[in-house]
């Protein structure tokens, strides 16, 4: 189980955007979190991707705590938890193909034989992978930041708005390829989206930030 309990985290002092929130991810689920813009679901997704260190309140993978920024937690630790972000652009280095982009996490271990896999897995043929980010569109980018993610065979994944950019198609397709990890793997889901109707579909339970205090 990856949660955070009773986490207060903004980013100016006296304004926490969450106060108190806690949530629980469990293994092989997907749970959708919604609720407006502005109420502060893409900073818990980040909290629970290490990527924002709250004030307090913990962050627990299988209750050992882990409320640290990922650069400082084992490495065991950083591959438990993915995160797929709205934007696919700032979150690519755009010099890089898509190959390098989607190795880049299994070369940094020495495996590079699944990138073919995980190309296909989510719908990448093999002349787009030598393409860079400026010769792709966002969908297909997206399934590559999409790839890189699952590289290193994460236990969780944040996909924070992850289609938000995307047409139907795509949509459903990256959704897909989520459910597979989900099924196969067992991988917990956070998927965050203000579009009540995909969390419907997609996710095993919705949860609203502001059920989370
Ligand atoms: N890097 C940042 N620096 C300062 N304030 C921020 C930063 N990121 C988010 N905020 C503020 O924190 C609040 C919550 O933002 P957050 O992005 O977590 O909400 P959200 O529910 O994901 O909204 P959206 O769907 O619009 O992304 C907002 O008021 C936002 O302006």
């Amino acid at each position: 189980m990856l949660s955070a309990e009773e986490v207060v985290a903004g980013y100016r002092r006296g304004r926490p955007v969450l106060d108190g929130v806690s949530i629980a991810v469990n293994e092989g689920e997907v749970l959708g979190l919604a609720g407006p813009s502005g109420s502060g679901k893409s900073t818990l997704g980040r909290v629970l991707a290490l990527l924002h260190q709250p004030w307090s309140g913990r962050v627990s993978l299988d209750g050992g705590e882990v409320t640290r920024f990922r650069h400082r937690t084992p490495p065991e630790t950083r591959k438990a938890i993915g995160i797929v972000f709205q934007h696919p652009r700032p979150a690519v280095d755009p010099r890089f193909t898509l190959r390098d982009i989607i190795a880049e996490p299994l070369l940094a271990r020495g495996e590079s034989g699944e990138i073919a896999e995980l190309a296909d897995e989510v719908g990448l043929t093999g002349e787009l992978l030598t393409r860079r980010p400026h010769e792709v569109s966002d969908g297909q980018l997206q399934r590559a930041c999409l790839a890189r993610a699952l590289a290193p065979r994460p236990r969780y994944l944040v996909c924070d708005e992850m289609t938000a950019m995307l047409d139907a198609s795509t949509t459903a397709a990256l959704v897909r390829v989520v459910d597979r990890q989900t099924r196969e793997n067992n991988t917990g889901v956070l998927a965050i989206s203000h579009d009540e109707a995909l969390l419907t579909r997609w996710a095993d339970r919705v949860l609203h930030v502001a059920e989370l205090i």
